[in-house]
């Protein structure tokens, strides 16, 4: 377990980077204002020495080219949906594609199989994870896929949480980098030690998610007059594995630097948001750590894969909200996707 004291001293050490993304116009520059405040701790660098994150998450993204074939681009898996839950896999995978993947799986229960399907003729949906050898089913596409976002309308059920634990296992044996949101977080406060240290997980708490983690990792309650120490603290409490802590602002740590997205969103609260954004991140996920460390300057690929995912949704609210005002829900930002990624990252 991580000490406040200890954590401080970390923080003294690391190079810790805070990056607030005020509001910038729509469809214009997001260089103008995305760098509000930038420092390092320990000095050696400032402000302008850097590129802005959002230059970061331009050069992670591929070139559309014709030499490609179908999957280069990114094979992304999402394990959730099950009797309760079709629709939050469904925002998951579709938002991958729509991002850039050439392929996205879903793997949920047999009954949410047909719902699934019936939302779009697009992804492609195994109906395994109640069968007694998911883990195998799902283990033999881990070699044909870059990333696997899990957790989005799992639900809690013990067994298949315990098939989830087997997924991630396998995952981690094969060092298929992972996503991990909603009931999948659940599965890791009451076991953390799944993805402990696991330099390829990322994962994406909202509120409640990052308190029950935080509790469960670090044995006290979250300290609210700091959110970047709290995720900080987590993260290296966690071994380093990345954490995006979503809300007003999202707080993004790898446990050494701490970024924070306040790119403009909107004022709406409809469910299926965070799902658009672990399935964002799926893909990104997968271009960061193709790209490397040189493309992101240093910077963990991850980190700026999740300030990518974390501006991409923000914006899509921000453009459905414009539109649809009051009754925006998931499916018009996810109509957004497109546009929003021109806007922030391809002009
Ligand atoms: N259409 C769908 O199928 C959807 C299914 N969903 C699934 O629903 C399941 C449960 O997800 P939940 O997110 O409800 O998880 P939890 O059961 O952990 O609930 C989170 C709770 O925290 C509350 N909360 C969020 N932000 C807060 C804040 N800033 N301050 C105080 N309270 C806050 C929310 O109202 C919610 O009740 C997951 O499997 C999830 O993927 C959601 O993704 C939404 C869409
Ligand atoms: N108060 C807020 N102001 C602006 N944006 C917010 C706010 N709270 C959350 N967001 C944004 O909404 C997106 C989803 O975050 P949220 O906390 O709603 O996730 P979630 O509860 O997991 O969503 P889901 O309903 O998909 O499970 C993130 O991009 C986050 O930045
Ligand atoms: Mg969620």
């Amino acid at each position: 377990m991580a000490t406040r004291a200890a954590a401080g001293a970390a923080v003294t050490g690391a190079a810790v980077v805070a990056l607030l993304s005020a509001g910038f116009a729509l469809y214009g520059p997001p260089l103008d204002a995305v760098l509000e405040r930038a420092f390092w701790l320990n000095k050696a660098h400032s402000i302008k020495d850097m590129e802005t994150t959002f230059q970061l998450v331009r050069n992670i993204i591929p070139p559309l080219t014709t030499k490609k074939h179908k999957g280069q681009d990114g094979r992304i898996g999402v394990v959730g949906g099950c009797q309760e839950y079709t629709g939050a896999p469904y925002f998951a995978a579709i938002s991958a594609l729509k991002v850039g993947a050439d392929l996205s799986h879903v793997f949920c229960t047999r009954e949410a199989a047909p719902v699934i399907k019936s939302y779009s003729p697009e992804l492609i949906v195994h109906p395994v994870l109640d069968s007694p050898n998911a883990v195998q089913d799902v283990g033999k596409w881990l070699p044909r896929l870059h990333a696997l976002v899990v957790g989005p309308g799992l639900g809690r059920d013990h067994v298949l949480l315990s098939t989830v634990k087997g997924i991630l296992e396998v995952s981690r044996a094969r060092d298929v980098p992972v996503i991990i949101d909603a009931d999948g977080l659940w599965l890791i406060a009451q076991q953390p030690a799944l993805i402990q240290g696991y330099q390829k997980a990322v994962l994406t708490p909202n509120h409640m998610e990052f308190s029950r983690l935080s509790e469960a990792v670090l044995g006290d309650p979250v300290d609210s007059s700091d959110p970047q120490e709290a995720v900080l603290r987590l993260s290296q409490a966690l071994g380093n594995v990345t954490v995006v802590r979503k809300g007003e602002r999202d707080v993004i740590s790898d446990g050494k630097q701490v970024l924070e997205c306040s790119q403009e969103g909107s004022s709406r609260r409809c469910g299926g948001q965070g799902d658009l954004l672990s399935g964002s991140l799926g893909v990104l996920v997968h271009w960061a750590l193709l790209a490397g460390p040189e493309k992101t300057n240093g910077f963990s690929p991850l980190l700026v894969a999740a300030f990518g995912a974390c501006s991409l949704t923000r914006q899509c609210s921000r453009q459905a909200f414009q539109k649809h005002g009051r009754s925006t829900t998931t499916t018009d930002m996810i109509a957004e996707v497109g546009p929003a990624f021109t806007s922030l990252f391809e002009t």
